[in-house]
């Protein structure tokens, strides 16, 4: 069995078609992702990423192939992929602890262990000391960090990235693609990121 695979995608095509006409935005895309991996893909605005990404997380039905998480064909959304995207998506109004708390609320999972576990990802990422403070006495770059904390939070299986860095400026980009994805390799995290910046992509 494929154990070792979390994610496959399978000859996966995507045409477009509107008034205008058609448009295919995928065609014969084909890539395993085992575990423990985090993949990068690079490319020019326009080229799909959003379109693979939309498929992947199951909001978008493509025109051919399939994507396989876990062995399973990913239909519709599923909670075992987590995801960070441009903008951090922080609440402004919740504190950091309770803005990494918020997708176990969705769950429904704030068990003792699993607010031990945040607590403990705060600590060792660097907001032990911001725990009580609010979105916007974060700089940029520790905004990011919270907004994976929360991602960490529910476990998933399988995070996507899109542009996760591309809304910092030059300096924190560098150092925090680097912090995320010494994070990302040391919480054992399976990824894909998806990025038009080059440099974006040497984070891992
Ligand atoms: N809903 C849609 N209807 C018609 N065409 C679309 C639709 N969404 C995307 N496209 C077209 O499909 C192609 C791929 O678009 P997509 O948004 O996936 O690219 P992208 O790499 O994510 O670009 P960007 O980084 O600018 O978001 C483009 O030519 C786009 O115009």
């Amino acid at each position: 069995m494929n154990n070792n695979k979390v994610l496959e995608i399978k000859n996966l095509g995507m045409t477009y078609h509107t008034l205008d006409g058609e448009t295919k935005a995928l065609e014969n895309i084909s890539l395993d992702i085992h575990r423990g991996e985090i993949v990068v893909l690079v490319g020019p605005s326009g080229c799909g990423k959003s379109t693979l990404l939309s498929i992947i997380a199951g909001l978008l039905k493509p025109s051919n192939g399939k994507v396989i998480l876990n062995n399973r064909e990913v239909k519709n959304p599923t909670k075992d992929i987590g995801y960070m995207f441009q903008r951090d998506n922080l609440f402004e109004w919740r504190t950091i602890r309770n803005n990494a708390l918020i997708g176990l609320e969705i769950q429904d999972k704030v068990t003792e262990d699993a607010k031990s576990f945040v607590e403990s990802l705060l600590d060792m990422y660097g907001l032990d000391e911001f725990k009580d403070h609010y979105p916007s006495q974060l700089s940029g770059g520790m905004r990011q960090r919270a907004a994976l904390i929360r991602t960490l939070a529910t476990k998933p299986d399988f995070l996507l990235l899109d542009e996760p860095f591309s809304a910092l400026d030059y300096q924190t980009r560098l150092v925090i693609s680097d912090e995320i994805g010494q994070i990302l390799k040391k919480e054992g995290k399976t990824a894909l990121m998806v990025t038009h910046d080059i440099a974006e992509a040497m984070f891992t």
